[in-house]
């Protein structure tokens, strides 16, 4: 297997002594597109900002395409993130002063190359917003605005795509359409994408789902299905509420 993305016991204790991560282990492989669930305060956005160089986790190695991400200075680490990592946010992050093409040319303005116009073009006509280059962000709806942040985060051809909570802010068939990119982006070019996400239908779109409780790794489903998904959190939440100590079975 070709790795994205490999995790090797990562622990997180934020100040005041919540532990968020307690030893996850785990690989991504490049080409592949997993959801990452769980309950409500489980873990999953501090394991993706561990993961994606935003964070530092208190504990443990991050490799991104074989490099360790976690051996390195705050400003080797924000360089490699620039280079080598795409984040998707719930609420898009775009800069509103700054049209879709400049939006979505700014990280490579930002980490000093050439910004290439015409691989963006690509992208966005491919995303469907061939047309809107020259529209600020509040002119369009809140699938678009998302679209313009997949296209921001693809554009440089990343190692690995993060997203978090993508469709959270969205109307189902908004969800749908930036899901269904999402999967092409994997299947259809070669992009590994690691989405945490609450919602099973959209759980559902990915290749593999990964489970977390308490900070820690609680099961994988592959070829998910919402249905199955589901019932494997309906699970995990008993599971939670049954232990004391918050090992998972
Ligand atoms: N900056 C922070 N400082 C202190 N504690 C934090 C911080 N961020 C998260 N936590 C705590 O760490 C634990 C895990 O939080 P995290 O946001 O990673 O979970 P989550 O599974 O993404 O939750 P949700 O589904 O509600 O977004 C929670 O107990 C949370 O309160």
């Amino acid at each position: 297997m070709n790795e994205a993305v490999r995790l090797e016991s990562l622990y997180k204790t934020y100040d005041g002594g919540v532990t968020a991560l307690d030893g996850v282990t785990a690989t991504f492989a490049a080409g592949s597109f997993t959801a990452v669930m769980g309950p409500s305060g489980s873990g999953k956005s501090t394991l993706l900002h561990c993961a994606a160089g935003l964070d530092r986790p208190t504990g443990g190695r991050v490799f991104i395409g074989g490099t360790e991400l976690t051996a390195t200075t705050d400003t080797a680490m924000t360089k490699f993130r620039r280079d080598r990592v795409g984040f998707v946010f719930q609420d898009y992050n775009l800069l509103p002063s700054l049209t879709v093409e400049q939006n979505v040319l700014l990280p490579q303005r930002l980490a000093g190359r050439r910004a290439d116009r015409r691989r963006s073009q690509d992208v966005l006509t491919r995303l469907g917003l061939g047309d809107r280059l020259h529209e600020l962000p509040d002119r369009l709806s809140g699938g678009q605005r998302q679209r313009v942040a997949i296209a921001r985060a693809l554009v440089a051809e990343p190692a690995v795509v993060f997203a978090d909570e993508p469709t959270g802010a969205l109307d189902l068939r908004s969800a749908g359409e930036v899901l269904t990119l999402l999967r092409a982006a994997v299947h259809e070019h070669g992009r590994t994408v690691v989405m945490v996400t609450h919602d099973p239908v959209a759980a559902a779109y990915a290749d593999s789902v990964l489970f977390l409780a308490d900070g820690r790794l609680a099961g994988a489903l592959s070829a998910p299905t919402a249905e199955a998904v589901a019932e494997r959190l309906t699970h995990l939440g008993d599971l939670v509420a049954a232990r004391p100590s918050g090992a998972v079975a």
